[in-house]
């Protein structure tokens, strides 16, 4: 349903509130750097409150394809096709990118808190869409970071700066403020890189309980984590999605001899 926005003076699609069984859908995509097709034949559905491990290759396309599910490629890429997000595609003219943003949250590789306290870094977002409260964003401060695991840790120095955590602890923060803004999908690109074994399982398990109410996405270079952590696996190779799949089938009855060999480390 397309509404008039009053601040842009555009009409803007409304999205369907209503929550379906198929949280996100990817349809006949083709993303393109300048004219270099970087990433195609990735017909992918993610169901509500599964964790979805993205691997492959280096360069084989999964954060472009990561990327596009909340329009972060806009600037860069050129992204044809259908993501269907509550059945609505998002990947047309007049979506409200802002909230795609908001309903489909993005934690990076590298933890990134803005320079800025613990609680300026979750409330930062709320602020600007003028949500002043103190009390309300007390709460969201409270609730985010217990959700991330990392209240015990921080809750008496929530006014220290953000770049003043540890690497495991800041990227707990960072899932905190993109839990903020109340998104029904968190997209993860490679979030356990930077961090050490024991932060890297407190990780996983924070993701374990956010799937009770998120959809989550994540890109993962470490075969482990994929095979413990998720519920199905895309498995990508040259810009294609080859197989697609219960994570416990990917690694154990794989249908591709090159995902065979991937998963097992024989690759290259
Ligand atoms: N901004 C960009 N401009 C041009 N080409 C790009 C850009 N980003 C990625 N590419 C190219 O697109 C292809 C897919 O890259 P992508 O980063 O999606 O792969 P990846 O599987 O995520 O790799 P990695 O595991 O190393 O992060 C590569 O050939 C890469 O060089």
């Amino acid at each position: 349903m397309q509404k008039l926005d009053q601040q842009s003076d555009r009409f803007i699609y409304e999205f369907n509130p209503e929550e379906t069984p198929i949280t996100m859908q990817t349809k006949d995509l083709e993303i393109y750097y300048g004219k270099s097709l970087a990433m195609h034949n990735a017909d992918i559905q993610f169901e509500k409150n599964t964790i979805t491990a993205l691997i492959g290759p280096s360069g084989s396309g999964k954060s472009t394809f990561l990327r596009s599910l909340n329009r972060m490629n806009d600037d860069v890429a050129t992204v044809n096709g259908q993501i269907l997000y509550q059945g609505v595609n998002i990947n047309q003219p007049g979506i409200d990118v802002y909230e795609v943003r908001r309903r489909i949250g993005m934690v990076f590789q590298r933890p990134n808190p803005f320079a800025k306290s613990i609680y300026d870094n979750i409330t930062f977002a709320l602020q600007r869409r003028g949500v002043h409260s103190k009390k309300v964003l007390d709460e969201v401060v409270e609730k985010t970071l217990k959700q991330a695991a990392v209240w015990d840790q921080v809750k008496d120095s929530l006014n220290k700066s953000a770049l003043s955590l540890s690497g495991g602890q800041a990227q707990r923060v960072c899932i905190a403020r993109a839990l903020a803004v109340k998104p029904d999908v968190l997209l993860l690109d490679e979030p356990a890189s930077a961090l050490d074994p024991v932060s890297t399982a407190q990780l996983e398990q924070t993701l374990r309980q956010l799937k009770k109410d998120y959809t989550i996405i994540i890109v993962t270079h470490n075969m482990q984590q994929a095979a413990r952590l998720s519920d199905y696996t895309v498995f990508f190779n040259m810009g294609e999605a080859i197989e697609y799949n219960k994570t416990r089938k990917v690694f154990t009855r794989p249908k591709m001899k090159l995902t065979d060999d991937y998963v097992s480390g024989n690759f290259g």
